[in-house]
């Protein structure tokens, strides 16, 4: 399934996601969802694109991954370039450089083959560089060395922004669900936690880079942190969880903002074929565009969600 949200701004960007669901149906609700939170994603970025996705529900049954995904390309090509895909949950750039053979319709290929490869970096550096300005937003001139973190996740994303914060000298809790990832901590000096404690762990900020979902009216009340900002994509159940989040005092980066950093890249150097030093500089903007945000959320005593969304609908209303 292949869903565009919107193509308003540009033509829709949106990861390939592959895995199995219950039902065909919850991939369907995946596709539109996820499509249109590539919608204001791509907006928030600064992007002259849409959003979309390509979900494919598997049903347990065996098949050709090649065969696969040469139809995936086959219905991207069919798009016309409306439609640019990427990796997602299930794919990476290896799948990448297989879609490419048939439509040239796909970012995020090997760097070997052409392509700007592995995201994760650039997405870190935007996680980075919004950490640094949610805490110059909060805490004005406090060093991040003074500053407690609890990281969830320690995967492609979040182990680099755990050696980035033990780097800076910053008091941090760890976990994830796979044990192995104890050793990242032991190289940070890290305490480690359960999944389960995270949430709840002291500190000043929170920084999810697991799964979706983790905020919800029923853990909000756990969250020990005066702040969250992480990678993680759809953090809150529900756009509600971001007043209940912000009537407890604890400040939302919305993960739209703080997770673009990849999507900038990719773009910047595929579509427009920036280098990767002037790509990494559009990617630190990101920062300076959520202080923005918070700033303007702070002045009119909204959530940081709604100031986002308010961004989002002028440049969708004014096409620019
Ligand atoms: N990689 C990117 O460029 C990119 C871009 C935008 C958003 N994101 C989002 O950032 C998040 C992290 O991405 P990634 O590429 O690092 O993924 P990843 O799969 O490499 O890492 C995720 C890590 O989280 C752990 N994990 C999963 N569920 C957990 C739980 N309940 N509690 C604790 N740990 C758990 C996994 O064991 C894994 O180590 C995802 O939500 C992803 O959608 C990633």
């Amino acid at each position: 399934m292949i869903g565009i949200d919107s193509a308003r701004l540009g033509p829709a960007l949106g990861g390939c996601r592959i895995k199995p669901y219950d039902r065909w149906q919850d991939g369907l609700d995946d596709v539109l969802r996820l499509s249109a939170a590539m919608t204001r994603k791509a907006a928030l970025a600064g992007l002259d694109h849409g959003g979309g996705k390509t979900v494919v529900a598997l049903d347990g049954s065996a098949f050709d991954r090649d065969d696969l995904l040469a139809d995936i390309a086959g219905l991207i090509e069919d798009l016309d370039g409306r439609y640019i895909t990427g990796p997602d949950i299930g794919t990476g750039p290896a799948d990448m450089g297989v879609l490419h053979r048939h439509t040239p319709h796909v970012l995020c290929r090997p760097e070997e083959e052409g392509g700007s490869g592995d995201s994760s970096g650039p997405t870190a550096l935007g996680v980075r560089s919004s950490i640094e300005a949610v805490c110059e937003h909060l805490w004005p001139g406090r060093d991040l060395a003074d500053l407690r973190f609890t990281l969830i996740g320690l995967g492609h994303v979040g182990a680099r922004i755990g050696h980035w914060l033990a780097g800076r000298g910053a008091r941090l809790t760890v976990t994830d669900l796979d044990p192995g990832r104890k050793t990242l901590a032991r190289q940070w000096n890290a305490t480690w936690t359960t999944p389960e404690r995270a949430l709840s762990a002291e500190a000043d900020v929170l920084v999810p880079c697991a799964t979706g979902g983790l905020l919800t009216a029923a853990t909000t009340s756990s969250v020990a942190a005066g702040a969250v900002v992480g990678a993680a994509n759809n953090q809150l159940d529900h756009d509600d969880t971001a007043q209940l989040l912000h009537a407890r005092g604890v400040l939302w980066a919305p993960d739209t903002v703080v997770s673009g950093g990849g999507i900038i890249a990719s773009v910047a150097r595929e579509l427009r074929g920036a280098s990767a030093p002037e790509a990494e500089r559009e990617v630190l903007g990101i920062g300076p565009r959520l202080a923005t945000i918070l700033d303007d959320a702070r002045a009119r005593g909204i959530t940081p969600l709604r100031a986002s969304q308010g961004l989002v609908d002028l440049r969708l209303r004014t096409g620019r």
